[in-house]
């Protein structure tokens, strides 16, 4: 059992305003602490660039002021009456989603992430009305449903990455019986899921491929994240040479690009599993599909269960994320070299190292 403090918080976070997606500090108040609500006080953040879509408004939806914000690691302040998984001082670790129906089928079956009814952890609407804001700021209030613990063993900001980059790209792996040791992989597009994805891939015995616009990233893929081979997608001869070789793509480009040169890398019953987030329609002819059963799939981060998992999958194995720890008064810079592919690989704000002022303090 937890105390409950009845007065609402008032708190800082960093939100963006219109589609410039500039972000300064912003003071709300969270909602009172409910029966099973855990508050955490947020201690690393990392940026996602769907963090780059929303403030940018790249898919139409976004609503401003919005914090942003969903690889958050915090450390439990208090718990609702009800909480049970939960104690004060634990370190844990919050995502892309913050609330579901529980009833549908994918809630029955424990894949939260595709409820129609999904509550987004910002820019979405909460079952009280109010707006839901994101990790960069000073704290949240988030159902413990939605809380993972950040295991013994992995530091918070080598954590906080995992909790949408890492689970992004385990799941489809997972799900699409893509665990097996010995498979040929291809991460296409080398930025934060895509490391995860070498990391990850590689932790589960595959053998790498990561094809990239550029040979910038060349040496770090293949000495620094382990990965065995590296393409340069505009290298019609390396592609070409790469033909009908790897058991399944992972596409993390998140502008519009063509598919058929990664169609064409795959084997028979290959898979090709888009990440991206791209409002635009992408368009491949059918028989690069047909001739050798290929699978255009999607996914969408992960499970809260599978979320738990790749935290101990981590923990087991050793892939650690590669990142750039940064303080929030630098948000705005990261935001812009994050733009212009200009990171290795994962920012992650240190919030509570970042001395924001709340009004409650
Ligand atoms: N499906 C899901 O559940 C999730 C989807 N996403 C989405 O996945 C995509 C990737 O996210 P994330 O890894 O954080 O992004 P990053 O910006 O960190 O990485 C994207 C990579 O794509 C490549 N790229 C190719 N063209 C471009 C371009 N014009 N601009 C920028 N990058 C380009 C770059 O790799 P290189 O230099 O090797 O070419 C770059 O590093 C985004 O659309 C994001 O919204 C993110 C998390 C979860
Ligand atoms: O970074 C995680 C979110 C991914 C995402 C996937 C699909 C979509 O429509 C989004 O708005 C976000
Ligand atoms: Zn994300
Ligand atoms: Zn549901």
């Amino acid at each position: 059992m937890g105390s409950v403090d009845a007065s609402e918080k008032t708190i800082t976070g960093w939100a963006a305003r219109d589609t410039t997606g500039h972000l300064s500090p912003y003071t709300y108040t969270l909602r009172r602490t409910g029966a099973e609500d855990v508050v955490l006080k947020v201690l690393y953040c990392g940026i996602c660039h769907t963090d780059l879509h929303q403030t940018k408004n790249h898919l139409g939806a976004s609503k401003y002021p919005m914090v942003p914000g969903h690889e958050v690691v915090g450390e439990v302040v208090e718990v609702g009456p009800e909480v049970s998984k939960y104690s004060v001082g634990d370190v844990v670790g919050v995502g892309v989603i913050v609330g579901c129906c529980r009833d549908c089928r994918p809630c029955k079956a424990n894949v939260e992430q595709y409820c129609n009814k999904k509550i987004w952890s910002y820019n979405d609407v909460y079952t009280d009305g109010k707006p839901t804001q994101g990790g960069f700021a000073s704290a949240m209030v988030v159902d413990q449903k939605f809380v993972v613990k950040i295991p013994a063993g992995l530091a918070p900001e080598q954590a906080a990455p995992l909790l949408c980059a890492g689970v992004t790209v385990y799941s489809p792996l997972k799900h699409f019986g893509l665990m097996t040791p010995g498979l040929r992989g291809g991460i296409l597009g080398l930025g934060g899921v895509g490391h995860m994805g070498v990391k990850v891939a590689k932790s589960m015995g595959h053998h790498v491929t990561v094809i990239s616009s550029s040979n910038k990233k060349r040496a770090e893929a293949m000495d620094d994240l382990g990965a065995d081979a590296y393409l340069v997608s505009s290298d019609e001869a390396q592609m070409a040479a790469a033909m009908d070789s790897l058991d399944y793509i992972i596409d993390t480009v998140p502008v519009k690009h063509p598919l058929e040169p990664y169609l064409a890398l795959l084997k028979m019953d290959g898979k090709l599993v888009l990440m991206g987030v791209i409002a635009e329609p992408l368009s491949f002819v059918s028989p690069m599909v047909m001739l050798g059963r290929k699978t255009i799939t999607g996914s969408f981060i992960g499970s809260i269960e599978e979320t738990e998992e790749v935290l101990r999958f981590c923990v087991e194995k050793g892939p650690t994320s590669q990142i750039e720890v940064v303080k929030m008064d630098y948000l705005n810079h990261a935001l812009e070299r994050l733009e212009r592919n200009d990171v290795r690989y994962r920012f992650v704000v240190d919030v509570a190292g970042s001395n924001i002022k709340d009004a409650d303090a």
